[in-house]
């Protein structure tokens, strides 16, 4: 059923988007700012569109639902898996936008054969999660301010968020181990696996899940993520290497990392989890911190994502974008080069622990379940993105 706190302007709609005067748009009510950008003014002032938006929980968006609002335009976020099983008795949806990095949820070549643009919002929380990765660093090891303590990032995934934590860590003055075989080497992208597991302090990952190609499987990958951290892959690290997780949960196998942690006691941080949204508190007590998958949940990043999906819409109706997240942004005092200078004012830019004990709150019976991991995302207070 749909959501009470829909809002509706018109309901007519063609069938040529383009050509659409009246646009239903089915969206995640997790989106940012989905209002400011998705209205009439935004979406159709030089034109004649006129925008009815719905919004509902993103993990209640399913085939029966689709056949009931019969939308022109879906906006997603990370819970919604688009596929055959949710479109293939549906013939209304022409443009599906994605809120998020991470496009492991969407069947991107399924969309193409059904003539669906895709967007997603490549790069939107690059600053964010590599932020977060930062803060837990300086967290749990707060001797790498200091310039004699050198610290060897190992990171996984040189892409734009693989890329910009290795810029802050060349500011820090670090050493930066690289590896992502789908990149030419260079300055960054420097080491192999096994050299970057071995003889790294700390360890990041910033890859997308995909799965192995086989003879079943022709869209995987030749250097496939999942389960890419194994039992194999923690053995080579030494026990004092932290691993930090904010890619996807299934990159690390989790009874492995179990094992691995019972064994070594190793510092494990984890924003992203196997079996999200649902945790094992036999998993969570073990880990050094934890968070509900908030790594890019700034105000910044959330924004970011909602304009990037809107100009890929305005696009598809080639309308010119008139939004801008620049008008929605209060003033932002978060300067790198202060933190940098007052390490001691971490806790002020991003205090972690608060959002790891919000998490640990939850566990009740020996897990924490999906409604309460979902719940702390939906009503998390976006943090500051600090300015690089
Ligand atoms: N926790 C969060 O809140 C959060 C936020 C944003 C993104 N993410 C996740 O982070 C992932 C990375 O984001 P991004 O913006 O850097 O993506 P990106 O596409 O810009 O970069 C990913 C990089 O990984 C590389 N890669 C692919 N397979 C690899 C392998 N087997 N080994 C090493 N490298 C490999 C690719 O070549 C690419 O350069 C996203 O796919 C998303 O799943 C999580
Ligand atoms: O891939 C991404 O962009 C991130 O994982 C993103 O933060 C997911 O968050 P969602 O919008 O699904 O809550």
């Amino acid at each position: 059923m749909i959501n009470k706190n829909m809002t509706e302007s018109m309901n007519n709609k063609t069938d040529k988007l383009s050509a659409i005067k009246n646009i239903t748009i089915l969206a995640d009510s997790n989106i940012a700012s989905l209002n400011d950008f998705f209205n009439d003014a935004a979406l159709g002032h030089l034109t004649e569109h006129r925008v009815k938006i719905i919004t509902v929980a993103g993990r209640d968006i399913d085939a029966a639902l689709l056949a009931e609002v019969q939308p022109d335009i879906l906006l997603i976020r990370s819970v919604t898996k688009v596929n055959e099983a949710l479109l293939a008795d549906n013939n209304s949806v022409q443009f599906v936008g994605s809120a998020t990095i991470g496009t492991d949820h969407v069947d991107q070549d399924y969309l193409a054969s059904r003539n669906i643009t895709f967007a997603n919002a490549a790069g939107c929380s690059k600053h964010s999660v590599a932020q977060y990765v930062l803060t837990a660093i300086f967290t749990l090891r707060p001797q790498y301010w200091q310039q004699s303590a050198s610290l060897t990032l190992g990171i996984i995934g040189l892409g734009n968020i693989g890329n910009t934590l290795a810029q802050y860590a060349y500011d820090l003055g670090w050493q930066v181990l690289g590896y992502d075989p789908l990149l030419p080497t260079s300055k960054t992208n420097n080491a192999s696996l096994e050299q970057l597991l071995s003889q790294s302090d700390v360890v990041s990952l910033h890859v997308p899940l995909t799965n192995e190609r086989n003879a079943t499987n022709s869209k995987g990958s030749d250097y496939p993520t999942r389960h890419l951290i194994n039992a194999a892959a923690l053995v080579m690290m030494p026990a004092d290497t932290m691993l930090v997780n904010s890619a996807r949960g299934p990159v690390i196998e989790e009874s492995a990392l179990k094992a691995d942690i019972e064994r070594t006691g190793r510092q494990v941080v984890l924003d992203v989890f196997e079996h999200e949204p649902e945790i094992e508190e036999s998993l969570l007590s073990k880990l050094a911190i934890a968070t509900p998958h908030i790594a890019g949940y700034t105000l910044e990043g959330k924004l970011r994502g909602t304009q990037i999906i809107y100009d890929a819409l305005c696009e598809k109706l080639t309308i010119p974008p008139t939004q801008s997240m620049s008008n929605l942004l209060p003033l932002n005092m978060f300067l790198w080069s202060e933190l940098k200078s007052y390490p001691d004012r971490l806790p002020k830019f991003y205090d972690v622990m608060q959002d790891d004990t919000s998490l640990r709150n939850k566990a009740v019976d020996g897990q924490v379940n999906g409604a309460d991991f979902d719940g702390l995302r939906r009503d998390y207070h976006l943090r500051r993105e600090w300015q690089f």
